[in-house]
């Protein structure tokens, strides 16, 4: 220590030392600066830091020991072996380069300290290498100890100053860095002086590759410029670096606080390390210190004031652990009442970043979607999908020795509800006949709606037949019950089709078609009431629905024909009229009569389309025969709920040229049960025309006096049924003399059909009917027959 202190008082020129302290000073500083860029650095750009940071710090070690040198009094004389003074500068810039390269890359301190020590080490090769370079007229020898502690005050404190460094980059960091690092420095070389021996002998001579003092004094000027240049720059460019550092800070500090998402940085032991404002607000965090804080602790202090429940040790453990092995987790959680999508992504380095997401809302409309994809939006009932799951649910839950029955409902004549009363109220009915059926059917049955005026039920239970008809008596009696809507008094009756499981099928597809068929039985059946399945119902839908597009190809190919039968004035024997039949000549088939396609015409609506042909062709017919033949073409109470009858009924006859008062229209009863006003107003309109209308089948119906009264028809006919029993049924012959009594005292003209004989037709005159009608006189015939039914009186030849 003496020694040393000897050595630093009256061996050194402290003008020198100064200037030599303040060079490594400086180079320090650059050196430490450079290192908090490397470090910040990755990849080339950290490699190019490093060797900056290498240069820096090795030059200024090399022309601090060279000053120092040049104010060493007894060297004065000296001067410097080239090759040992140029090793001594490389010695300094790559131990110093490998050990600033260890500390940068590693966060463990105490691998930083090892990289510090090398620094050290790089100091201590500089400058005994240096001291090899000295020639002076001695013999220079080294006091060990004192070598070795200054070897060891390079290594110590260099690792200090990078450890210092490699903790934190703030300026009260650096600093602390710096002075460490010019101590390690500075200390080495003057303890390292201190071991100096010196033993004068003359006789030691300079070699020629040497270098003199004042040119070494020049080297050492130009190497402290150049660190004052480099340290200058590294310090701009550390500045720039800052700025633009700061500037990023804002951008980032802006990004996160108006993100709609919260955000939490943790680092590897589970520290916060930065977070947003809308992380504390989302998870009530506001008035909890959160920055540098373990999650653990956070939660903890939530714990003890009730706001998180939960093994908190367990829950922090297992998010450090997914962070360490890369996973990356997801989960929702509720925190006030609001559901988060929480996401935890592990960072590389170490730590992780967790997102948090208020998806309340957007959960809520998922439900919404969902609902509304499974539900019927009128009457919130489940829809056609959700009924079908609930149907193979209920078939798959079914117990053995479990029924179940499924019931398919159709409103009778919803749809005049809807064209008459308008929309509105159509879906009003349909709202509350879906409240009906919910509170009439049991607690563990489904109601659903399957489209317009469709429901259906799913019913389980044990005996499940004698539910079902029990239910479905029920329902008919609950829906056809009068509803009040917006001042109408509204009546619509249900027709309901049932079909049974395991018994009719176990399929859920089968079981809806089951009671489909079975519900198109109960509409054929006059509506208002329930069947169940039966086996053949199936077969008999088959071929009617074969027989629907056979008379749809019929209309297209033109296959069907009017035939035409005479009616006779009784009295005269003349033919009044020719009544207009329609055929189907069909090309497998052969000739088919109506009765076998009228029904399905009229429940497909096809029956428009056939009627029209029939007036069309009737007229024109009509138009060619003697002026005094009338024609007569029956009409179906399906066209009169065509708004076109009118519009059709003109056309035909102004196409034809045939006057009106030649054409008679045939109605039944039935047209007059159907919304009457609007019937009898069509009916008027077409009496104004001129064209006559008959009362056809008469007798067969339930009130046909009374439908006498609400129109003033032209003729009555009187239903074959009564002329075939008149031999064998007293009473036949009695409603035969009513009507006709009837007819001649209200003016009205009585045709009898079906006179098959002369006893029939001599009985109809002595009564006094009009006309008659029937095989007797001929057969429905063709057109082109007319003529000769008009000449013969009698034509039995069959067509
Ligand atoms: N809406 C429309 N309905 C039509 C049309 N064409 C026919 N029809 C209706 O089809 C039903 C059956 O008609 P059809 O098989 O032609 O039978 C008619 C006559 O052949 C039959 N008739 C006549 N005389 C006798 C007889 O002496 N014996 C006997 N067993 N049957 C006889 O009666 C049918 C005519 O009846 P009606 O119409 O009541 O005068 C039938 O209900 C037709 O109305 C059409 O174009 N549109």
């Amino acid at each position: 220590m003496y020694q040393v202190l000897y050595c630093l008082t009256d061996q050194h020129d402290w003008r020198l030392v100064a200037l030599g302290g303040a060079v490594c000073l400086l180079a320090s500083a650059a050196a430490i600066s450079l290192f908090h860029r490397a470090r910040a650095a990755r990849g080339g750009a950290r490699v190019s830091w490093v060797a900056l940071d290498a240069v820096v710090a090795g030059s200024g070690i090399w022309a601090t020991h060279f000053i120092a040198m040049q104010a060493y009094g007894p060297g004065a004389g000296g001067a410097y072996n080239i090759p040992l003074t140029v090793l001594s500068l490389i010695f300094a810039i790559a131990v110093t380069f490998i050990g600033l390269s260890i500390s940068v890359s590693v966060t463990r301190a105490g691998l930083v300290a090892l990289g510090g020590a090398v620094v050290g080490g790089g100091v201590a090769a500089m400058h005994y290498t240096g001291m090899m370079a000295l020639e002076i007229p001695a013999h220079i020898g080294w006091a060990t100890g004192t070598v070795t502690v200054s070897i060891v005050l390079g290594i110590v404190l260099g690792s200090f100053a990078l450890v210092v460094a490699g903790r934190r980059d703030s300026l009260a960091g650096a600093l602390g860095a710096t002075v460490l690092l010019t101590l390690a420095i500075v200390s080495h070389h003057f303890t390292a002086m201190g071991a100096v021996e010196l033993r004068p002998d003359p006789a030691v001579v300079i070699s020629g590759l040497s270098i003199p003092p004042a040119s070494l004094s020049i080297l050492t000027a130009s190497a402290a410029a150049a660190i004052i240049a480099i340290a200058l720059a590294a310090a701009l460019l550390d500045r720039r670096a800052k700025g633009e550092l700061g500037r990023q800070q804002v951008v980032l500090d802006t990004a996160l606080e108006n993100m709609s998402q919260g955000l939490c940085m943790f680092d590897a032991d589970g520290k916060i390390q930065l977070f947003n404002e809308r992380y504390a607000a989302m998870l009530g965090r506001t008035d909890i210190p959160l920055a540098g804080r373990l999650l653990v602790d956070v939660l903890r202090e939530e714990q003890a004031k009730g706001q998180w429940q939960g093994d908190a040790g367990e829950f922090f453990a297992r998010l450090v652990a997914d962070a360490r092995e890369g996973r990356t987790t997801s989960q929702v959680v509720t925190r006030f009442g609001r559901s988060i999508r929480v996401v935890n992504q592990p960072m590389q380095g170490g730590g992780w970043v967790a997102t948090f997401e208020d998806i309340t809302e957007w959960l809520e409309a998922q439900a919404k979607i969902s609902h509304m994809a499974r539900h019927d939006a009128l009457t919130n009932l489940p829809n056609r999908v959700l009924f079908h799951e609930q149907l193979e649910q209920g078939l798959r839950r079914a117990k053995s020795g479990d029924q179940l029955a499924v019931l398919c409902l159709d409103l009778d004549h919803f749809k005049d509800i809807n064209d008459s009363l308008g929309h509105p109220i159509g879906d009003a009915l349909l709202k509350e006949v879906g409240r009906r059926l919910k509170a009439t059917v049991g607690a563990s049955d489904t109601v659903a709606r399957l489209g317009g005026d469709e429901f259906a039920v799913v019913q389980i239970g044990r005996s499940e037949e004698a539910a079902a008809r029990a239910l479905a008596g029920r329902l008919v009696e609950v829906i056809s019950a009068p509803y009040e809507i917006d001042d109408h008094q509204i009546v619509i009756g249900v027709s309901i089709g049932i079909s049974l499981s395991p018994q009719d099928s176990d399929n859920p597809d089968e079981l809806l078609k089951n009671a489909d068929l079975a519900l198109y039985r109960a509409k054929a059946d006059g509506r208002g009431t329930y069947r169940f399945f039966e086996t053949g119902m199936d077969a008999r839908a088959q071929a009617r629905r074969l027989l629907e597009m056979d008379l749809r190809a019929a209309l297209l190919r033109d296959e069907f024909e009017a035939y035409y039968q005479p009616i006779r004035d009784v009295a005269s024997g003349r033919v009044v009229a020719f009544e207009a039949l329609l055929r189907w000549n069909h090309p497998q088939r052969g000739l088919i009569a109506p009765i076998n396609f009228i029904p399905v015409a009229e429940e497909t609506g096809l029956i428009v389309q056939l009627g029209e042909f029939v007036l069309r062709s009737a007229c024109s017919d009509a138009a060619t025969w003697p002026d005094d033949v009338d024609v007569a073409v029956n009409l179906s109470p399906v066209q009169f709920k065509s708004p076109n009858l009118i519009a059709s009924v003109t056309d035909a006859l102004a196409a034809s040229g045939l006057a009106a008062r030649r054409l008679e229209l045939e109605i039944t009863e039935s047209v007059l049960l159907q919304n009457s006003e609007a019937t009898l107003t069509t009916l008027h309109e077409l009496r104004a025309m001129g064209v006559r209308i008959s009362l056809d089948d008469f007798g067969t119906g339930y009130s046909s006096l009374s439908y006498l009264r609400s129109f003033p028809f032209d003729k009555i006919k009187i239903d074959r049924s009564f002329v075939s029993e008149l031999a064998t049924r007293e009473d036949s012959m009695a409603i035969i003399r009513a009507v006709t009594g009837l007819g001649r005292s209200l003016g009205i003209v009585t045709t009898a059909e079906g006179v098959e004989n002369d006893a029939q037709l001599e009985l109809l005159r002595r009564e006094g009917c009009t006309q008659a009608q029937g095989y007797l006189f001929s057969k429905p015939r063709p057109a082109s027959d007319v003529a000769l039914m008009l000449n013969r009186p009698r034509l039995r030849v069959s067509a």
